[in-house]
C-alpha cells in the first residue's frame, strides 16, 4: 500500500480534535467508544483509547444492518465478557436507539443513585461521542437527539468541530470529529478501514484495497463473489490479480482495473455481496 505510505492524513483537525477529547474528558460522565461492526478492533482508535483511560466507556458498534449477524453476536459477547459494556446498531432503525438509551442508563445506575442519595436529581447525563471517521456519529447523535443537528455525510471527516446537544430529558450529547491516528501498525487494518469507507477515496492505492476485498471474499463468501461477477470455480481458481482482471472484462471495463476496483469496493461497501465482517473475534483471548 505505497500510497497510505506516503500520503498525510493526519491533519491539523485530527490532532486538536484529539485535544478537545482530552480536554472534555473530565465534563462528560460516559464516552460511547463508536467503532464499525464490520471491523471492530480494526476501527478502534488506540490514540482516543489511551485519552479515555479509566472513564466509563461503552463500546457502540455501529452499522450492524452491514455486518455478519453472528459475528457480531460474538463481538458484543467478547467485548461485554472482557468488562467492556458493549452494543450494536444501526443507526437507521429507531428502534435500536432505544438500546443504547437503555445501555447508558445502565452504565451510569450506580452513579445515579448515589447522586440521588445526596438529594440530586433529573442531572442529565453527558455522553461524549467518539469514534473514527465515518463510523457513524453524527448519524447517532441525530437518532438520539431526534432532528437532524449533525452534519451526516457517505465520506469520511463531514464533521469539523464538537458541539453539544440535549436529547429527551436526560442526555446531554458532545458530538465530536472522527478521528484516525497517524500510523497504522497493521498495513491490512490501513486496507480494512479504507474498503469500509474511514479513509478518504484519494489517500489510498484501489487496487491494493480491491485485492484485498477478493481475498477476504474468496474466504468468506466466495458465493456471493461468484454471483455478483459471473464467475465460474475455474475462473477462481487463478491468481488473484487475474481474477481482478477477469471481473473488470466481467464489469465492461476492458483493462481499466483502477475503475473495476473503484466498483467493487463501491459495492462492498454497499453490501452487495452481502453482508460481512472483516475482523474475527479472538478464539482464546484473556483480555483486550
Ligand atoms: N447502513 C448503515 N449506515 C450508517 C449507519 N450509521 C451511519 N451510517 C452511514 O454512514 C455514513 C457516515 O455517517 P456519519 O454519521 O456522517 O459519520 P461520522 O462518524 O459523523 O463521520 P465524520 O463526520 O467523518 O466523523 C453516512 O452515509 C450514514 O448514513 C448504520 O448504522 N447503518
Amino acid at each position: 500500500m505505497e500510497k497510505m505510505a506516503v500520503i498525510q492524513w493526519y491533519p491539523g483537525h485530527m490532532a486538536k480534535a484529539l485535544r478537545q477529547v482530552k480536554e472534555n474528558l473530565n465534563m462528560v460522565d460516559v464516552v460511547l467508544e463508536l467503532v464499525d461492526a464490520r471491523l471492530p478492533e480494526s476501527s478502534r482508535n488506540p490514540q482516543i483509547l489511551e485519552v479515555i483511560g479509566n472513564k466509563m466507556h461503552i463500546m457502540v458498534l455501529t452499522k450492524k444492518d452491514l455486518a455478519d449477524a453472528n459475528a457480531t453476536r460474538n463481538w458484543v459477547k467478547y467485548y461485554e465478557e472482557n468488562g467492556l459494556p458493549a452494543v450494536a446498531i444501526n443507526s437507521n432503525d429507531n428502534n435500536n436507539i432505544k438500546v443504547i438509551e437503555k445501555k447508558i442508563n445502565e452504565v451510569m445506575a450506580d452513579k445515579i443513585a448515589r447522586q440521588e442519595s445526596r438529594g440530586i436529581f433529573n442531572q442529565r447525563i453527558k455522553v461524549m461521542c467518539t469514534g473514527i471517521p465515518n463510523v457513524g456519529k453524527s448519524t447517532l447523535l441525530n437518532r438520539l437527539v431526534k432532528k437532524n443537528v449533525a452534519q451526516v455525510g457517505n465520506k469520511p471527516g463531514v464533521t469539523k468541530s464538537q458541539q453539544w446537544l440535549k436529547a429527551g430529558k436526560e442526555l446531554q450529547l458532545l458530538d465530536t470529529p472522527g478521528i484516525l491516528w497517524p500510523k497504522f501498525e497493521d498495513p491490512l487494518v490501513g486496507k480494512k478501514l479504507a474498503l469500509t469507507g474511514a479513509i478518504k477515496d484519494t489517500l489510498y492505492a484501489k487496487d491494493d484495497v480491491a485485492l484485498y476485498a477478493l481475498e477476504h471474499f474468496m474466504q468468506y463468501n466466495i458465493t456471493a463473489l461468484q454471483e455478483r461477477y459471473r464467475l465460474s470455480d475455474e475462473d477462481l481458481n487463478q491468481p488473484i490479480v487475474e481474477i481482478l482482471l477477469l471481473i473488470t472484462q466481467r464489469m465492461g471495463f476492458k483493462d481499466d482495473y483502477d475503475r473495476a476496483s473503484e466498483r467493487l469496493i463501491f459495492d462492498v461497501r454497499k453490501g452487495k455481496l452481502g453482508r460481512y465482517t472483516l475482523d474475527q473475534v479472538p478464539v482464546a483471548a484473556t483480555e483486550i
